[in-house]
C-alpha cells in the first residue's frame, strides 16, 4: 500500500466532507475510507486552491499523506453502456435526462435496488416548483420512499418538490443547530430541511403552500416518530404577523424568489435570529445582487443584517449556481440607531 493523499476530518463532520468531495470530483473512488479513534482518513485527488478553500467552511481538516485500501472495482452504468447516462436515483426511481431505454436497462442492471425509470418532460416549474415525467422502464410511478441522513421521505417526484442533491447543504445546517432552538422552514416541501433539524432537537414550524407537500410532510413527520413539529399548510408570508420575533433560525429554501420574502423572514427572526437564504445567481455574480437584495430588505425592514457565510451549494444550470447566504437578523442594534451588530445583552 503506497501513500497518497488523505484527508484527515472528525468523524462526525465525516459525512459531510465526504459528500462534498464527491460533488467536487475530488474524492478518489479507487480507495476505501480509513478510520482511526475519532478522526476518518478520506482518499483525495489533488485539491485545488478554491477546493480547499470551501472545503475549510465545512469545518477543521488537515491533509495528510496516508495508507488506503483499495476499492473492488465495481460495475458501473456508463461501462457497461460504453457511454455516459445523466441520472440521478431519488428511494427507488431513477430519474433518468432523456427517454433511453438502452439507458434504463443499464441503470437497472447495476443498481439493483431501482424498481422504476422516469425521464423529465418539463423543467421544474410553477410556484410548487413540481415537475412532469415520462416513464420509461420498470414499474410506472412517481412515488417512493427515500432515505438520508437516517431519515425516510414519502415522495411523489410529480407532485411535490424533492431533491437529493441538497442533501450535504441539510447536513451542513443541521449541524448549526443547538438543542431546544425555534426553527422556521418557510418552504418546506416534503421535510428533509424541517424534519432533519428537528431530530437534531430544534422545536419546528414547517410551511408550505402546496396541499401535496404539506400532505407527504404530514406523512413524514409520522414516518420519522416526529410528533412536536408545526406543519402548516399557507403561503409564508401571511406567517409573519402570527411567528413575528420566533426563529432562531429560519430556512428559506425557494430559490427562485426568496427575495420576495426576505422582509417576512426578518420578521420571523428574533434579534440575532440566523437566515439561511437561497438562490439562483449567474456565474458571474454569485454573491453581490443577492448580497444588496438582503441588505436591501434589511434596511426596509429597520433591522441590519450580518453576513455569516456566503457559499455555492451546488452548480444548477449551465453558468447558474445555486448559491447560500447566512445572516444573523439584529434588531435591538438597528432599534437603537445604528453602530456595529454585536451579541447584544
Ligand atoms: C424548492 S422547494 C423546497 C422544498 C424543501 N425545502 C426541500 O428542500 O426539498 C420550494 C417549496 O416552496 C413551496 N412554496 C412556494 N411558494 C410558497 C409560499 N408562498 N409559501 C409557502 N410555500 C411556498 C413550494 O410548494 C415548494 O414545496
Amino acid at each position: 500500500m503506497a501513500s497518497t493523499l488523505g484527508l484527515k476530518v472528525r468523524r462526525r463532520e465525516g459525512e459531510v466532507f465526504r459528500r462534498r468531495l464527491v460533488e467536487m470530483g475530488a474524492f478518489d473512488p479507487g480507495r476505501k475510507i480509513r478510520s482511526e479513534g475519532e478522526d476518518l482518513y478520506m482518499p483525495i485527488l489533488e485539491l485545488s486552491r478554491e477546493a480547499k478553500e470551501e472545503l475549510s467552511s465545512l469545518g477543521e481538516f488537515d491533509l495528510v499523506e496516508a495508507e488506503f485500501r483499495e476499492e473492488e472495482p465495481r460495475e458501473t452504468v456508463e461501462g457497461l453502456l460504453g457511454r455516459k447516462a445523466s441520472f440521478e436515483v431519488v428511494g427507488d426511481i431513477a430519474i433518468l435526462e432523456g427517454a433511453d431505454q438502452e439507458a434504463a436497462a443499464a441503470i437497472i442492471a447495476v443498481h439493483r435496488n431501482v424498481r422504476a425509470v422516469i425521464s423529465p418532460l418539463t423543467a421544474v416549474e410553477g410556484e410548487y416548483r413540481t415537475r412532469r415525467f415520462e416513464h420509461v422502464a420498470g414499474e410506472a410511478r412517481t412515488t417512493t420512499v427515500h432515505r438520508e441522513h437516517g431519515l425516510r421521505y414519502r415522495i411523489d417526484l410529480e407532485r411535490a418538490y424533492f431533491t437529493p442533491r441538497l442533501g450535504t447543504e441539510r447536513l451542513r445546517v443541521a449541524s448549526l443547530v443547538r438543542r431546544g432552538e425555534a426553527a422556521v422552514d418557510m418552504f418546506a416541501g416534503v421535510g428533509p430541511f424541517a424534519l432533519l433539524i428537528a431530530k437534531r432537537g430544534a422545536r419546528v414550524v414547517a410551511v408550505d403552500k402546496n396541499p401535496d407537500a404539506v400532505r407527504l410532510l404530514r406523512e413524514n413527520a409520522n414516518l420519522n416518530r416526529i410528533t412536536d413539529m408545526v406543519i402548516l399548510e399557507a403561503d409564508a408570508a401571511d406567517l409573519a404577523e402570527e411567528f413575528a420575533n420566533r426563529a432562531d433560525r429560519v430556512i428559506m429554501n425557494l430559490p427562485h424568489s426568496a427575495r420576495d420574502f426576505l422582509g417576512a423572514a426578518m420578521k420571523v427572526a428574533k434579534d440575532g435570529g440566523v437566515v439561511h437564504y437561497y438562490a439562483i445567481a449567474p456565474e458571474d455574480d454569485l454573491f453581490g445582487r443577492d448580497t444588496a437584495f438582503v441588505e436591501e430588505a434589511a434596511s426596509a425592514s429597520g433591522v441590519k443584517a450580518e453576513i455569516l457565510r456566503r457559499g455555492v451549494v451546488r452548480s444548477y444550470a449551465p453558468h447558474q449556481y445555486n448559491i447560500v447566504i447566512d445572516f444573523a437578523v439584529h434588531k435591538r442594534v438597528a432599534a437603537e440607531g445604528g453602530g456595529r451588530p454585536g451579541p447584544g445583552p
